[in-house]
């Protein structure tokens, strides 16, 4: 997929061109209001110079056929912030007719897939006969994660921010790595926007910059997932009634800290 250049908000023109392949991740940051949306919005229905960013979107190199463009739901999946399902069917039932769409013959295997990878995804188990309404937001967002991986033929997927409670995003997001997904993420979060191949910094409706994470960088956000990990820790055993112990090296290191 390629991605060309249109204007920012002002009109001036934006002087990039992008091109991704096969298990990319593509992050979008910038302040609210800067055009991150658009540009996923963009992609959704591979403009071409027919949004108010006129920028236009190849796949292969060529200009996506009419066709293509009105089918996009196949080419291109979503995973937006906010999730609500209106069918009432349990978990099981929902994947199963999912999969009977795709026409999938033997669909048992990739059903107990999807669940054994949503369940490993969320923070909080749950059960293939759960009703899909009594999800919790993170239990449903690891849900559609698992089932966009392993069941969506879409090569591209876009992602509106993966919320943190919940999710683990750095598995989530591997998973789709894994799967050969083209992903966008548009996110304000660093852990996520540090694990990105690519970031684009959003300005004004424009692209402003393109960043490559360095070794430094990486070693960053080796460490911030380490914060990270400790801070969804210390909230899990907050949530169940625990206590919060540290010994005495932590609370040299922690004093050090605050000081
Ligand atoms: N290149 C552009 N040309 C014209 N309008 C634009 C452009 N980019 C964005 N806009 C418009 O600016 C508004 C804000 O953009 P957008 O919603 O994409 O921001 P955002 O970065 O996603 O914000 P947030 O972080 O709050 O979700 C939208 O109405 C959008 O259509």
């Amino acid at each position: 997929m390629t991605i060309i250049g249109g204007t920012n908000k002002s009109g001036d023109i934006e002087p990039y061109s992008i091109c991704c392949q096969s298990g990319d991740i593509i992050c979008l940051v910038g302040p609210t209001g800067s055009g991150k949306s658009r540009m996923l919005g963009d992609i959704e229905s591979l403009a071409q110079g027919d949004t108010p960013s006129g920028r236009k979107i190849l796949i292969n190199g060529e200009i996506p056929s009419s066709s293509l463009r009105t089918s996009a739901i196949g080419l291109i999946a979503q995973l937006s912030q906010q999730m609500n399902f209106v069918v009432d069917l349990t978990v099981r039932e929902f994947i199963a007719l999912h999969a009977e769409s795709r026409l999938i013959p033997d669909p048992e295997n990739i059903i107990d897939l999807i669940l054994k990878t949503a369940n490993n995804l969320s923070g909080e188990q749950f059960s293939p006969d759960v009703s899909l309404t009594q999800l919790s937001g993170g239990q449903s967002r690891a849900l559609m994660i698992a089932d966009t991986a392993l069941l969506c033929p879409s090569p591209v997927v876009l992602i509106d921010e993966i919320e943190n409670a919940g999710v683990n995003r750095k598995n989530a997001l591997e998973l789709l790595v894994k799967e050969g997904k083209i992903t966008f993420v548009a996110t304000h979060d660093p852990v996520l926007a540090l694990m990105g191949s690519r970031r684009l910094f959003f300005k004004n409706g424009g692209i402003a910059g393109i960043i490559i994470p360095d070794e430094e960088e990486r070693l960053a956000m080796r460490y911030i997932q380490k914060v990270d990990d400790q801070w969804t820790s210390w909230r899990d055993q907050i949530r169940n009634g625990g206590v919060l112990h540290l010994d005495d090296s932590k609370k040299k290191i922690y004093n050090r800290l605050i000081l």
